[in-house]
């Protein structure tokens, strides 16, 4: 299990599984430097025998010697490098000197016709009668040209005669070798000018091939792309802080931009600069290098030999049923270079998007299978999509809501819904009155701590699959299911932000992370997201963050061979830079696995009598009626605050109040960097609204207009009506901050 996915890989066969590391093997490590570590120097199993003191003279010198040795190796030929490498160069040059027999007369034939074309072109003087043409002289060149052509007929004419006359006369006296030895060159001459190079069309680009070693040795190729790709200006260079190295399955090189340069920059680029060095984009991973051994201006670049998403599944070490605490976060798969990735669990909420099919279910089941294998957890599991994915939890979910097969739009569906989330809020506020009563050595921060959870306080995990089907509204809904939606969302919102410090994750999974399906005023709130392959720039955007596609963390550049890929942003335990957004692949994880740890979850929750819920066969709370719904209905209108709300305030000083429809799309719109005053047409269109509606909504929330309210904008002709975009930008954050 401590091996790096990528040594363990036993076939290509994509539907075989590829173990990956556990956890534990993983160090977490603060330092950007890491990044340039490759997945096998995560290998720490086994016990430390031995250990040596050195002098710091000692400690220098060695530090010096290593940085000789990767100073030689990086220079040396990419196939002297590693022992892999040599191998994969010598087993091409033996494939292409097996291929030669069918590729050289297919080169000799596509060399003859080129000859022929530039024959042709030159006998027929082509590139003076353009030129004649196109200064529009051609009827007094005319005969210049004419006189050439005939001159160079009768010089080709004369170069065959002689030349084949040569030849016969000479074969016929020296014998046929002659002719093979003329026609041997003018056939390999042929052939050279036939071959396919780089880049023509049904021509595979071999990484690492002649580009690749170029810029292992002087990297001028690398230099290039960066100028090419505009992130760097026309006669700026490049400062090596890693030498070009390989490193796994690709090359790796840690990359100092000249001053003012900024990294960001280079991975907001990274197409232009995946085009630039000649690989699909997906083989070009960036990373900005944090730390102390990093900066702003320092980027580690891998470049992968083939697409490292497109490999068979990983297999996540959740498999092996292993004792884990979500305190410790949980791995959920592996960076495109092979790193471990373990996010945070705990004191976070999780919104994970993407189309159909490309794994949202089996990502959010390893969050909930690594909750079943803690037995200090409750989980509450709901499934709008009436699927399988959440069937194998029954053994020891606390409770367990699958969507009817009519569908999640049901009432009774919703209803249910409302009871699990007012049971699970109801938990949530008796323990922040816990701890107002608890001593302040129990909770010291006024939040639950590792050991309440184990003296009996389980981690509460609230996990909604397709989500969106109870949140959005449509447009066949009745009014009751209108405010069962609102109230839905009121309540999830509010387990969002509040939930964490009594001891509860929300995790969402959406194929439509729009503002219909997520409300702003609840994704908002989500810190940690992953998006799998996403359609458009704009789902991009909901999924991941405001502005974060065009800075290059962009999910719709997955293709249908990434099942499991996605961008992540989030808590990072592991330091791969899933904070600033890092490209994972999921580790696969299928029903019978997920049925085993549920099982294996129920055992060590019945042994330590943590068994709860419907697991416990007791029962589901009764779905809501009528009359608490239209109390719960008006009490949201009030603010969205559970009822009984003051004990969670005298513990958090937060209030919190749900923010203005007008407020959320707003902020949805404006950039963070905007300011002044605005046309209120203007700003009424980009959110889709009358202007007339805007005014008013503004107006109402006491937004006040700029002095005079009208004014010239734009170059327009008379005043029109105005905004102060900072203004509405003050109680936006005013409203977040509640
Ligand atoms: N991490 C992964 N690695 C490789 N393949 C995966 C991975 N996750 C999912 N898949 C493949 O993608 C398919 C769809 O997975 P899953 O059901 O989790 O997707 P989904 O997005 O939830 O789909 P739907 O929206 O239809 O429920 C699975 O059958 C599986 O073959």
């Amino acid at each position: 299990m401590n091996a790096s996915p990528r040594d363990d890989r036993t076939g290509d066969d994509m539907g075989e599984l590829v173990p990956f590391p556990c956890p534990s093997t993983a160090p977490a490590s603060s330092t950007g430097t890491t990044l340039i570590a490759s997945a096998n120097e995560f290998d720490t199993s086994g016990p430390v025998v031995g250990a040596e003191l050195l002098t710091d003279v000692e400690q220098h010198q060695r530090v010096n010697a290593h940085r000789w040795t990767e100073l030689v190796a990086a220079i040396v030929p990419a196939r002297w490098q590693n022992r892999d490498h040599h191998n994969h160069v010598r087993a091409e040059l033996v494939l292409r000197a097996v291929r030669v027999p069918l590729r050289y007369p297919v080169a000799v034939a596509r060399g003859s016709v080129t000859a022929a074309r530039a024959w042709w072109a030159w006998v027929s003087v082509r590139d003076f009668y353009d030129a004649a043409k196109q200064a529009q002289q051609l009827a007094q060149r005319f005969q210049d040209i004419q006189r050439y052509r005939v001159r160079r007929r009768w010089s080709t004419l004369g170069v065959l005669v002689v030349g084949g006359a040569g030849l016969l006369v000479t074969g016929m006296v020296v014998g046929p070798i002659v002719w093979w030895a003329t026609a041997a060159p003018v056939s390999v001459a042929l052939a050279v000018a036939g071959r396919r190079k780089d880049g023509s069309p049904g021509r595979k680009n071999v990484f690492p091939g002649t580009r690749t070693l170029a810029w292992t040795i002087n990297g001028d190729v690398l230099v290039e792309a960066f100028q090419a790709a505009k992130v760097i200006g026309p006669k700026d260079g490049l400062a090596f802080f890693l030498r070009p190295r390989r490193d796994g399955d690709g090359w790796a090189v840690i990359i100092d931009l000249p001053a003012g340069r900024k990294a960001s920059s280079a991975i907001a680029a990274r197409e232009s600069l995946a085009s630039a060095l000649g690989v699909d984009e997906t083989q070009l991973i960036l990373e900005r290098v944090r730390g102390t051994g990093g900066h702003a201006g320092r980027v580690a670049v891998w470049v992968a030999d083939t697409d490292p998403l497109a490999q068979p599944p990983l297999r996540s070490y959740l498999e092996d049923l292993p004792g884990l605490s979500i305190w410790d976060g949980v791995t959920i798969g592996a960076t495109a270079r092979g790193k471990v990735v373990t996010v945070a669990f705990c004191w976070t909420a999780w919104l994970i998007a993407g189309l159909p099919r490309y794994g949202k279910s089996n990502l959010l089941r390893l969050f909930l299978v690594a909750a079943c294998l803690d037995p200090h957890t409750r989980i509450y599991a709901v499934d709008l999509k009436d699927g399988a994915d959440f069937n194998p939890l029954r053994p020891v979910a606390h409770r367990l809501l699958i969507a009817s097969a009519e569908g999640a739009e049901t009432e009774e569906t919703l209803l249910r819904l409302l009871a699990l989330l007012i049971e699970l809020e109801s938990e949530v506020l008796d323990r922040y009155k816990r701890f107002k009563d608890m001593p302040e050595a129990d909770v010291p921060e006024g939040k639950i701590t590792r050991d309440l959870v184990a003296a009996g306080m389980p981690w509460l995990v609230l996990a909604i699959d397709e989500c969106q089907l109870a949140f959005e509204e449509l447009g066949s809904d009745t009014k009751q299911v209108k405010d069962l939606r609102r109230v839905i969302v009121d309540k999830v919102s509010w387990l969002v932000r509040k939930g964490p410090a009594a001891g509860a994750t929300v995790l969402l999974a959406t194929q439509k992370p729009d503002r219909g399906a997520i409300p702003t005023r609840l994704r908002d709130n989500i810190s940690s997201r992953a998006a799998l392959r996403l359609p458009t720039q704009q789902s991009n955007d909901m999924a991941l963050g405001t502005g974060k596609g065009a800075a290059g963390v962009d999910a719709t550049k997955f293709t249908e061979r990434h099942r499991g890929a996605a961008w992540l942003l989030a808590d990072d335990l592991s330091g791969v830079g899933a904070s600033e957004g890092v490209i994972i692949r999921a580790a696969k994880l299928d029903l019978a696995p997920t049925r085993a740890a549920a099982e294996a979850g129920r055992e060590r929750r019945v042994a330590l009598g943590l068994l709860t819920g419907d697991a416990a066969g007791h029962h589901p709370p009764a779905p809501v009626e009528g009359a608490t719904l239209t109390e719960l209905v008006a009490a949201s209108g009030a603010g969205a605050e559970p009822v009984d709300a003051e004990s969670v305030e005298s513990v958090e000083s937060e209030a919190a109040r749900p923010m203005p429809e007008v407020l959320e799309l707003l902020a949805d719109v404006l950039g963070e960097d905007e300011t002044g005053i605005v046309a209120t047409a203007d700003l009424a269109q980009r959110i889709g609204w009358d202007p007339k509606a805007l005014g008013e909504a503004l107006r109402r929330l006491d937004i006040p207009a700029p002095r005079p309210p009208r004014q010239r904008i734009g170059g327009s002709k008379h005043p029109v009506s105005a905004q102060s975009i900072d203004a509405i930008i003050a109680a936006i954050v005013e409203h977040d901050g509640k």
